[in-house]
């Protein structure tokens, strides 16, 4: 094989089929002689046979066997799935024979002639390279085959195409997946114009797109794009289309190529998220975070442009109320109207969000003075205050507004937020319905309130609280049938605080819970003190506010303070005021009645200010009528008061109620208040709230007055 222009792996085997013995020997010899393997069949059977066990790389093929053609032992080689090259030898100079032979796949064909054994080696030789060089075109053919295939899968599952653009010639290329992408069966149509591809393209991204499809043709600048399209079936994609430019010597593009993917899906989850993340779920409105951050973009817009922003805090006013009244259902509708009534009276550059549960907020952008503000405010105001027709209920509801400026209130988001926030509890306590810019007055009154909030949080371990005791009287005897227990706050730099002053904040703070608990307490061990003392008993009273009164194991504390007292529940009266009662008169009577179950007494505090219709004022069940000492005060001036505090009296006893006035400060007072038949009575008179030790003397030494 010396010399050889081919390289052929040494020691191949070929089968000789030839039913000539000699000549087939000296094809053997001659094939050995060149490092070749060789095995031999005389007849087509043998031939067969041997190919069941071994497959040569060439077989040398005599066209006349006794038993068969070797055009028939080639069909029958077929037939197997064998792919064997082959060398035809005949005996016959015959030129249509030598086109047949080629016809059936023959490689070569060798006539048997004085020069076959010379032609013999360089034959196979030439034949089993053309084989080799067949088979690896072959496996190189399917091993494409194969990588298109896993790349067109890729790109199916990735939702990614292929494409190319020849920038001079316009001639284009899509990959299959980028016709299924767009809508299009892959192939049709089989060029795509680029100005027809610009078309399909939304609108407002075209130019971009032109943009970068010119840069990259003129500029060889590669680039990746997001742009939407309107795809074959009329659904708008979204996609990203990444390109690189092949360019020549001097610079000019010669083909743009590049992948598009189809990003619809994750944008669309992007999306959701985002809208998630910066709206509100009920009003679609922004919320707070997209607030703070439309708020920053808005102070740095003003600052350049020398403007104002107004930033406006809206609540709406008893909206718990229609909540519970008609269910949060109807509550979140009352939401959405009024989102749709606030989004109607703001431009579309102003920012309106959503920041809590009935709580809105209005950024006005651009604002060149107050006046504009004031306007807006009232337009908003005036607008959620038209009724709204939820599930058949016609609902008035009504909004307090708080408004800060920049810059003059803050000059930061939340400075501004917290400024219109407090201006709008300044609106609220004006009886809603109402606005109200934000002072820096206000602003230290916030900051008193805080620093009282802290001190009371403190007050109750320092034990800063005490209890003052004001007796009831009877004025027939002149006897104490009962002691009123009032709250005291002795402040370490503000010195006594009476309860009007703070008890609001313990309210809104929730620290009226432990507070309350105390007092209680601290007044049922006194009653009970006395009591052990040998004083005769006497009625212990004790406020209680709405928050202490709404929760559910009321009944559970105040138990559990009378067990640990000692004393009996007979000896323990609750004061509840007439508005406490009316916020929910059905739950608070099933209240009133468990407590009373438990024997303790119940009054009526501050009667004729609220609101108790007579109706429900006879299913109450209660001990006792206290006439505010608002009428009492100004019986002998007014004689509405007079009026009013006769009817509580005469009502109170047709009720079977006991009635006590309070704020009885003079003589003629009591006796009015007598001659009416109001026997007990309360007042500075008799005497001012005092401390227990006080108390003691005056048991010991009896009442004066
Ligand atoms: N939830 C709780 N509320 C409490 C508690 N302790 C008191 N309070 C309520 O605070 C309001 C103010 O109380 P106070 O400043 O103690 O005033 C009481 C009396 O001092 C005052 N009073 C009594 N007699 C007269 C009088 O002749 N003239 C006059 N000008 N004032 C007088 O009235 C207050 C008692 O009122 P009332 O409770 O309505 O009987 C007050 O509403 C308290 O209820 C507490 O522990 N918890």
């Amino acid at each position: 094989m010396t010399g050889s222009p081919y390289t052929i792996k040494a020691g191949s085997t070929i089968l000789i089929i030839e039913d000539d013995i000699a000549f087939a020997e000296l094809t053997s010899g001659t094939l050995q002689e060149h490092g070749f393997k060789a095995i031999g069949a005389t007849s087509g059977q043998e031939a067969m046979e041997l190919l069941s066990a071994t497959i040569p790389s060439l077989i040398i093929l005599d066209y006349s066997l006794p038993d068969m053609t070797g055009i028939a032992i080639l069909e029958q080689i077929a037939d197997r799935g064998l792919s064997v090259p082959f060398i035809m030898v005949t005996g016959r100079d015959d030129a249509l024979l030598a086109v047949q032979m080629m016809k059936t796949g023959a490689c070569d064909y060798l006539l048997k002639d004085t020069s076959f054994l010379d032609r013999l080696p360089a034959a196979v030789l030439r034949t089993l390279h053309d084989a080799e060089t067949r088979e690896r075109l072959l496996r190189a053919e399917e091993s494409l085959r194969q990588s298109e295939t896993r790349l067109a899968r890729a790109q199916k599952i990735a939702r990614m195409g292929s494409w190319e653009w020849n920038p001079l010639t316009g001639e284009t290329y899509w990959s299959d997946e980028l016709y299924r992408i767009f809508g299009f069966t892959p192939g049709e149509p089989h060029q795509v114009e680029m100005e027809w591809f610009i078309n399909l393209i939304n609108e407002a991204d075209r130019p971009a797109f032109k943009k970068a499809i010119t840069n990259a043709a003129r500029q060889c600048q590669s680039f990746s794009l997001i742009y939407r399209i309107k795809s074959c079936n009329g659904d708008e994609l979204v996609v990203n289309s990444q390109a690189e430019v092949e360019c020549d010597s001097e610079g000019r593009a010669q083909l743009v190529s590049g992948t598009t993917l189809d990003i619809t899906a994750r944008i669309r989850a992007e999306n959701e998220i985002q809208q998630l993340i910066n709206y509100d779920t009920l009003t679609s409105l922004p919320n707070r975070t997209l607030l703070n951050d439309r708020l920053r973009h808005a102070i740095a817009q003003a600052l350049r442009d020398r403007q104002m922003v107004g930033v406006l805090f809206l609540d709406l006013d008893r909206f718990k109320g229609i909540n519970e009244t008609l269910g949060h259902r109807a509550g979140d509708k009352l939401l959405k109207t009024i989102a749709k009534r606030l989004k109607a009276c703001v431009r579309e550059t102003d920012t309106l969000a959503r920041i809590g549960g009935d709580e809105f907020a209005v950024v006005l952008m651009g604002v060149s003075n107050e006046e504009v503000i004031t306007a807006i405010t009232k337009k908003i105001l005036g607008l959620i205050s038209e009724p709204i027709c939820i599930n058949g209920h016609e609902i008035y509801t009504t909004g307090s507004i708080g408004i800060a400026v920049y810059p003059m209130d803050g000059e930061d988001g939340p400075t501004l937020l917290k400024h219109a926030d407090q201006a709008m509890y300044q609106a609220k306590e004006r009886d809603g319905n109402n606005f109200q810019f934000f002072s820096s007055e206000m602003n230290i009154k916030v900051l008193e309130r805080m620093m009282l909030e802290n001190s009371m949080r403190k007050a109750l371990e320092r034990e800063d609280l005490f209890l003052l005791y004001q007796p009831q009287v009877d004025t027939r005897t002149g006897e104490i049938t009962g002691l009123e227990a009032l709250l005291r706050w002795r402040h370490p730099d503000m010195g006594v605080i009476v309860p009007d002053k703070f008890i609001y904040l313990a309210e809104e703070t929730g620290l009226i819970i432990p507070i309350g608990e105390w007092v209680l307490r601290t007044a049922c061990f006194q009653a009970k003190a006395w009591q052990q003392q040998g004083f005769p008993p006497m009625r212990m009273a004790v406020n209680l506010s709405a928050k202490q009164f709404a929760q559910k194991d009321l009944s559970g504390t105040i138990a559990a303070i009378l067990l640990e007292s000692g004393l009996d529940p007979d000896w323990l009266e609750l004061e509840i005021t007439e508005s406490t009662i009316m916020k929910d008169p059905d739950s608070n009577t099933r209240m009133l009645q468990k407590l009373k179950d438990m024997g303790i007494s119940l009054a009526i505090d501050d009667f004729g200010t609220g609101y108790s219709s007579l109706s429900y004022l006879k299913h109450f069940p209660i001990n006792r009528l206290k006439i505010d000492r608002m009428f009492v005060r100004d019986i002998a001036i007014n004689p509405d008061d007079a009026a009013i505090v006769e009817i509580i009296i005469s009502m109170a006893h047709t009720l079977k109620l006991s009635v006590t006035a309070e704020g009885v400060e003079t003589r003629p007072l009591m006796e009015f208040l007598a001659s009416r038949n109001c026997v007990e009575m309360q007042g500075y008179l008799f005497s001012r709230p005092v401390t227990a030790e006080e108390i003691t003397t005056i048991l010991e030494n009896g009442l004066k007055y």
